[in-house]
């Protein structure tokens, strides 16, 4: 067959599959306008884009949404109404790009000759027979995972071999075919490099048609209860994240819902930017969150250092030493272990009081709780108190009914009050006496119920108390020798955390044993109904961090992506953290995936950006042709916001949209104003509460992470900016390029940068 036959034979198939589905998408549309009228509460309550978390009304919105919150909103989704809504969504998606790949096979060893098209969802006519496959299905996989010839997949009685002959890929565009290629690659370069050549855009997309092999294993491994990739800037991490639970939510269809998959990510814009990919495939978003705001919104009394503190405080090196062992998994063992000691002291209470007065002291309390013998359990013993507090407190009901404030209450209450009082109008009393007790009964139940609700909530524990009696017992728990500590500079380090918690202020180091020694006291098991959790940028987490998400999230499957190179908030830590993290897992159900190749960038970007590493040599460049990254050095700072008025106007020659990526906060406001008195537009991205906007930015480097960008401007790479441990920082900030990369610095160039052999960019006079 010629190509001109092949190309009409396919677009006949085409045109057909797009009747069909048209077809079923007006059958779809009856049912559902039927099912609809019948609920039409839903309808208006969860529209279909809505999506999870994110409201119109800005992201913070989502901070305010616990995981339950989340979770609930998902399964309310979930009803029949909305699922075929869904469908009816990913038929018109369908409708207008069928499928992007056709495979040609034989099942082996005698089967006959099949062909099959894969796209997004599946598609079968009135005799279920599949005309789309979803790629998800076990059979897809073929088209990921191997060349022509043999290739075996998995299905759900075991390996399948088939004998692959043709495998033809699409690009189809509103019901034409615009491009078909047959490859004999796993995925063509050339349908690659032409999604990799569009431009960036605020929402990150799917990568479905163009999954890479080495991808597709961390997409479909079924089998790890810690799946860790290490992946180069670019490497598809992210991607590999929203890809793989769209195909979690398939192959568990019925088990498994969003709202069991939970996401944590490195900040709000991120969320922001991740939010469509989901739903592009027809699929729901999982709950998403940062660490901070999971950890911050379980002590909304204390103020939980922001983001930009975190990344701006600089330790010296005996606090670094200090907070090497808060942040170890050493701690987390050793928090564990301090729990036994417990049962018999260590535990701190509050007074409970009512009406200004003490009504059960905290040695009371104390009493009672290590009254219970050494069996009890420290969350049995918990629960065990607080019935004996709750107990108490309906003892003092009687005591209470004769105070003085009872009669002053019943006194000043209307009459309509009054009766609310009675369990019915015209109940009867066998005495004025006995009317007035009962009513003075339920006035005090009602003043007790706070309290009683307090107990319920724990309230008696005096959790700051208890942690700072944790951190004093430190130096007789371990040799703090072995971790290069005086006793007395730990001492100043409980002191530091002591002055921080009266200003009701805590680090991001601190909060979790804080939270952890809660969560053991009272007994707390986590969350056991999530199934998935993710971890984006985990190179940004401690040991510590990991171990109290594990214990939160007990029967939950682990993925931890990350980039070592990129560590920017927890510097030092990187190298072990992977080993450390290995201790959290059995070894056999732990498997660790290295992705190589970096997809983001064109060739002559990635070739330098892996220059700024010390052993970036690993890293694979995908051969996507560009320009080479400019160095431009000015004498002064007028020349240098010039030059970078002038690189912006170049870039959007181009039509790249560009982003000033700054050291830090303070130079991206700096930055943003001298453009705003030149009259250049940009938006300064400085929260993660923001969302990202269309056209030229300028963002600090902690905030970029895990974005991308057309064209990005690195503002100020001059010598004296970075100190010499940033090298990662540096490298994140040029890793964010897809197009181009222009740097910028006065006078003298940044050292780091200034090592990269100079055949790796061009230098502008
Ligand atoms: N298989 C693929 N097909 C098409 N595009 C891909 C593929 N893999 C990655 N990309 C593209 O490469 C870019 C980088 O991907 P992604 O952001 O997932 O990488 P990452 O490893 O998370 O990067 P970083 O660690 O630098 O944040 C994105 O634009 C993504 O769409």
């Amino acid at each position: 067959m010629t190509d001109t036959q092949t190309r009409q034979q396919e677009q006949r198939h085409l045109t057909e599959v797009i009747q069909q589905i048209k077809q079923a998408e007006q059958k779809l549309q009856t049912s559902i306008a039927t099912a609809k009228s019948d609920m039409q509460n839903i309808d208006q309550t969860f529209g279909d884009d809505v999506h999870v978390g994110l409201g119109d009304d800005g992201i913070s919105m989502a901070g305010a949404l616990s995981i339950h919150q989340q979770q609930q909103m998902l399964a309310e989704r979930n009803n029949a109404w909305q699922r075929s809504q869904q469908q009816l969504n990913v038929l018109k998606k369908l409708e207008d790009n069928p499928y992007f790949a056709r495979i040609d096979f034989r099942e082996l060893p005698a089967g006959k000759e099949e062909t099959i098209y894969i796209g997004l969802g599946s598609f079968t006519d009135q005799h279920d027979h599949f005309l789309v496959y979803d790629w998800r299905a076990p059979i897809s996989s073929i088209y990921y995972d191997g060349d022509l010839g043999r290739i075996t997949y998995q299905t759900p009685d075991g390996e399948q071999a088939v004998d692959v002959f043709l495998k033809r890929q699409f690009i189809i565009k509103h019901g034409q075919i615009q491009t078909l290629y047959d490859t004999q690659e796993t995925i063509g370069d050339q349908m690659l490099l032409e999604v990799l050549n569009e431009k960036s855009s605020t929402k990150m997309k799917s990568i479905v048609t163009t999954i890479q092999q080495e991808q597709n294993q961390i997409i479909r491994d079924t089998d790890s209860d810690l799946l860790f990739v290490q992946g180069a800037a670019g490497s598809g991490k992210t991607s590999a994240i929203m890809q793989r639970v769209a195909y979690l939510l398939y192959r568990y269809r019925k088990k498994l819902t969003s709202g069991q998959v939970l996401l944590f990510s490195p900040n709000m814009l991120f969320n922001d930017y991740v939010s469509q990919v989901l739903p592009e495939m027809g699929e729901q978003n999982m709950v998403q969150m940062t660490y901070s705001q999971y950890v911050a919104r379980r002590l909304p009394h204390l103020q939980l250092e922001s983001l930009q503190a975190q990344f701006e405080t600089v330790l010296d090196h005996q606090q670094a030493q200090v907070l090497h062992l808060v942040i170890g998994l050493t701690f987390f063992q050793l928090e564990t272990q301090y729990a036994k000691i417990l049962a018999t002291g260590g535990v701190f209470f509050r007074d409970i009081s009512f009406r200004q007065r003490v009504l059960i002291s905290k040695s009371k309390i104390a009493e009672i709780y290590y009254s219970f013998g050494p069996q009890y359990k420290l969350g049995n013993r918990i629960d065990a108190t607080q019935n004996a507090l709750l107990k108490l407190l309906n003892q003092r009901i009687n005591s209470e009914m004769r105070k003085k404030w009872v009669q002053e209450t019943i006194q000043s209450l209307s009459q309509e009050q009054l009766q609310a009082l009675y369990d019915h109008p015209d109940q009867e009393f066998k005495s004025g006496a006995a009317e007035e007790k009962f009513l003075a009964r339920k006035i005090v139940v009602a003043a007790l119920q706070p309290v009683a609700r307090k107990i319920h909530r724990y309230n008696f524990i005096n959790i700051s108390a208890s942690y700072r009696q944790f951190l004093k017992a430190i130096p007789q728990l371990v040799d703090l020798k072995q971790f290069a500590i005086t006793e007395q500079q730990w001492q100043a380090y409980v002191q530091q955390f002591e002055q921080q918690l009266a200003q009701k202020q805590i680090s991001l180091a601190n909060i979790s044993p804080y939270l952890y020694l809660y969560d053991l006291i009272t007994g707390h098991h986590g969350d056991l109904s999530m199934k998935f959790v993710f971890v984006d940028e985990i190179q940004d987490y401690t040991p510590f961090q990991l171990a109290y998400l594990k214990y939160n999230f007990p029967r939950a499957r682990y993925t931890l992506l990350g980039d070592l190179n990129q560590a920017i908030l927890v510097k030092d830590n990187a190298p072990s953290l992977l080993h450390e993290i290995a201790r959290l897992f059995a070894a056999e159900k732990t498997r660790v995936v290295q992705l190589t190749h970096s997809y983001r960038s064109t060739k002559q970007i990635t070739e330098f950006t892996k220059h700024l590493l010390v052993s970036g040599e690993k890293i694979v460049p995908f051969n996507r042709p560009g320009e080479l990254p400019t160095i431009q050095i000015t004498a002064s700072s007028s020349q240098l916001l010039a030059a970078v008025i002038q690189q912006l106007k170049v870039n959007k020659q181009s039509s790249y949209a560009s982003a000033i990526i700054t050291r830090d906060l303070v130079a991206a406001q700096q930055v943003q104003q001298q453009l705003q008195q030149q009259s250049v537009p940009t938006t300064l991205i400085k929260s993660e509460n923001q969302r990202l906007a269309a056209g030229d930015l300028v963002i600090p480097a902690y905030l970029a992470k895990g974005l991308e960008f057309d064209a990005v401007i690195m503002w100020d790479a001059s010598a004296g900016v970075f100190d010499s441990q940033e090298r990662q920082l540096i490298y994140t900030m040029a890793s964010r390029a897809m197009h181009r990369l222009s740097i910028f610095a006065l006078r003298q160039l940044d050292p780091i940068i200034a090592q990269v052999p100079a055949q790796y960019s061009r230098r502008i006079e």
